[in-house]
């Protein structure tokens, strides 16, 4: 069986920093010239000539003869048969290699813009508690902060300050000109008000993205968000920069945050996408996800997603995190995703790995948000 394929293409040329979808004036920077699309099994693919990290592979399947044909949209009726699972393989979408080269990119902009003007990005991080998860979250910030020549400040604030003194710190980054974009660590102490909090933020520095003005404007057609938040917009970056075709597919959401579930539903319906939301009190989530091309997974459910709920040929993103106890490690756990990774490698055709998928790119897109930040309000185009 051959995989049924189909080229066309279409012509787009730009040089701006990321990958636009087709709402938003997001801009891009890898020299895309051209791009052609190929239709493998029940996905669409789009390959960008010119873009390194897709060159070295023809196509997204190591093995074109595990091939699924559905007269419909449905999935083989149960779970795909071991014959076929153990021979696919689906590819790789490598967060770190991605994040990587946006950093760089982030890098060339950041230098250009310190040449031209003289302003250097700066990048404030709350922090309030002494979680050790959130510690090491602002350490990695702040540190990519600096590879990149970005500014970092930081307010480390105790457990037991209260939301005023919180609300403080806040203001006095608003009104500081060297601070271009403010994230405030969360989970927040739960005795201060999430929401009251993010509220404080100015919206032409909430680099995270969750101001209410910026959400609502990412929910609403035709209007425009200053920021877009970092893991959803990293997500999205993963499927462009994979020539993943998102219009007009299947997509299943798991998970309904504000920080990722959300917002990333409303970006795939930006990007013309028929988007389901599962979350915990959805009976049967597998029968949507089965009917999905793409998943998006946010839950904090180690291996939830079995390979028996996805549809053969889907684009998997895992965002989830969840630490499992491994006493082979030197941490003494490991790391791993929403999605039970060796059942569903045998069943997509693409997946991100945790660690190494959506994880380095939430920081990447913090950075380039930031770098969107100084650049509006200093007007440098
Ligand atoms: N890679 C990255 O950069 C990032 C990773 N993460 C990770 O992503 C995961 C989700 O984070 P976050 O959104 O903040 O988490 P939240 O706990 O805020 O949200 C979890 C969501 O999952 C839903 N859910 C919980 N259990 C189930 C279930 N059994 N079936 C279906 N849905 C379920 C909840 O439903 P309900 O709304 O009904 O409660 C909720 O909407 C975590 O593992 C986190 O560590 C988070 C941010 C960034
Ligand atoms: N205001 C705010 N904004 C956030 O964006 C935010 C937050 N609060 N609170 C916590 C979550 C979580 N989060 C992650 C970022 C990077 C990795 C990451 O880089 N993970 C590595 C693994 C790191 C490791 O090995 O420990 C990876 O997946 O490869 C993970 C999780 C951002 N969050």
């Amino acid at each position: 069986m051959a995989a049924s394929s189909s080229i066309t293409t279409s012509s787009t040329t730009s040089k701006l920093l990321f990958t636009s979808s087709s709402t938003s004036t997001a801009a891009r920077l890898l020299p895309f010239t051209t791009t052609s699309s190929f239709k493998c099994r029940a996905f669409h693919f789009h390959r960008h000539r010119f873009n390194p990290l897709l060159h070295v592979h023809v196509g997204p399947f190591k093995n074109p003869r595990i091939v699924f044909t559905h007269s419909t949209n449905r999935p083989p009726s149960s779970f795909v048969s071991a014959a076929l699972a153990t021979e696919a393989s689906a590819k790789v979408i490598d967060g770190k290699k991605v994040a990587k080269e946006i950093r760089d990119e982030v890098a060339a902009e950041v230098s250009k813009m310190k040449e031209a003007i003289g302003v250097v990005p700066g990048l404030a991080v709350i922090l309030v508690g002494d979680r050790k998860d959130s510690a090491t979250y602002v350490r990695n910030k702040k540190k990519a902060c600096e590879d990149v020549g970005i500014k970092s400040f930081d307010a480390r604030l105790p457990e037991d300050s209260t939301e005023e003194e919180v609300i403080k710190h806040i203001s006095g980054f608003n009104n500081d000109p060297a601070v271009h974009g403010i994230l405030v660590q969360l989970p927040l102490p739960s005795h201060i008000n999430e929401q009251n909090v993010l509220n404080a933020v100015c919206i032409e520095k909430d680099v995270d993205g969750f101001h209410p003005l910026n959400i609502g404007r990412l929910a609403m057609r035709g209007r425009e968000p200053l920021f877009v938040p970092c893991t959803p917009k990293g997500c999205i970056e993963l499927l462009h920069r994979y020539g993943v075709v998102i219009k007009g597919k299947r997509a299943v959401v798991i998970g309904r945050s504000n920080i990722v579930g959300m917002p990333a539903a409303l970006l795939l319906q930006r990007e013309d996408a028929t988007v389901s939301v599962v979350h915990s009190r959805t009976k049967n989530p597998e029968e949507f996800t089965r009917e999905a091309d793409i998943i998006i997974s946010a839950v904090g459910q180690a291996n939830m997603v079995k390979g028996s709920w996805i549809k053969p040929g889907a684009v998997i993103i895992d965002v989830g995190i969840n630490p499992v106890e491994d006493s082979k490690s030197p941490r003494g756990y490991r790391l791993v995703g929403d999605v039970c990774y060796d059942e569903a490698i045998k069943i997509a055709s693409a997946i991100t790995p945790v660690p190494g998928g959506v994880g380095p790119m939430t920081i990447a897109m913090l950075l380039s948000n930031t770098l969107t930040s100084a650049k509006r309000i200093h007007n440098f185009k």
